[in-house]
């Protein structure tokens, strides 16, 4: 991270709103492009092609298995920096959901004859590790690990929630996949981030927080690029 990105700024004109707020008000339009992804759009509206669906389960598979250390450093910078007992609490029960998550693909491979120890990782997804590994590192601070983890629970919370929402032509194959991310309680747990990451951004967020923000909306659109075979 480069000199200006590491100032700390304001994190908006209006102190009263939440800074993650502001952001998703300023970058709507990247922001939609991943959670109203035509990958989703497919799966909402029941167009999907299932040779995508199964890819994006391989590569997901892949991904979730390097998001567990990143979840695991982001809980150990907190017990380092602050130590917040509820903030514990909330990062803790997300990682209890990814040993779910984990077992969840295992059961969806064998349901689809993907075979789970033979998928290569797709260079967007090869990508988006490193990423998620280089925010392991100790120079990058809790408040900013945390906005990545929100914000990397929130694309797939809301992506799904949109599947959900009436109107849909789910297949009914996949109505399980949408309510594993769509569900109330997921949606609980990607409030209970977003409400952290405003309050430690509350005073003074920094610009690298932001650019981390856009950096994991990017990185999410090319996954979705990456399932539909558009890479
Ligand atoms: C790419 C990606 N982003 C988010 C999630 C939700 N844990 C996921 N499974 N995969």
């Amino acid at each position: 991270m480069d000199e200006t990105a590491k100032k700390t700024v304001t994190g908006g004109t209006d102190s009263s709103i939440p800074v993650t707020e502001t952001w998703l008000r300023k970058h709507r339009l990247l922001y939609n492009g991943a959670t109203r992804h035509p990958f989703i759009l497919s799966i909402r509206d029941g167009s999907v092609d299932f040779s995508s669906f199964k890819r994006w389960l391989g590569q997901d598979y892949i991904f979730v298995r390097s998001f567990v250390p990143f979840v695991a450093s982001t809980l150990v910078k907190l017990c380092k920096e602050s130590s917040n007992e509820s903030d514990m609490e909330v990062i803790l029960g997300g990682m209890a959901s990814l040993n779910d998550e984990i077992n969840w693909f295992k059961k969806q491979a064998s349901k689809y004859h993907v075979s789970l120890t033979s998928v290569v990782p797709q260079n967007a997804n090869v990508k988006y590790c490193r990423f998620l590994e280089s925010l392991t590192s100790s120079e990058i601070e809790y408040p900013v690990a945390i906005t990545a983890l929100w914000a990397i629970e929130a694309v797939y919370q809301e992506s799904f929630a949109h599947c959900l929402e009436e109107g849909n032509r789910i297949p009914q194959e996949l109505q399980e996949t949408c309510e594993r991310w769509g569900n109330e309680g997921f949606g609980a747990y990607c409030k209970s981030l977003r409400d952290i990451v405003d309050r430690c951004l509350q005073k003074a967020s920094p610009a690298e927080a932001e650019v981390l923000f856009l950096r994991v909306v990017e990185h999410e659109v090319e996954f979705w690029n990456m399932s539909v075979g558009d890479v």
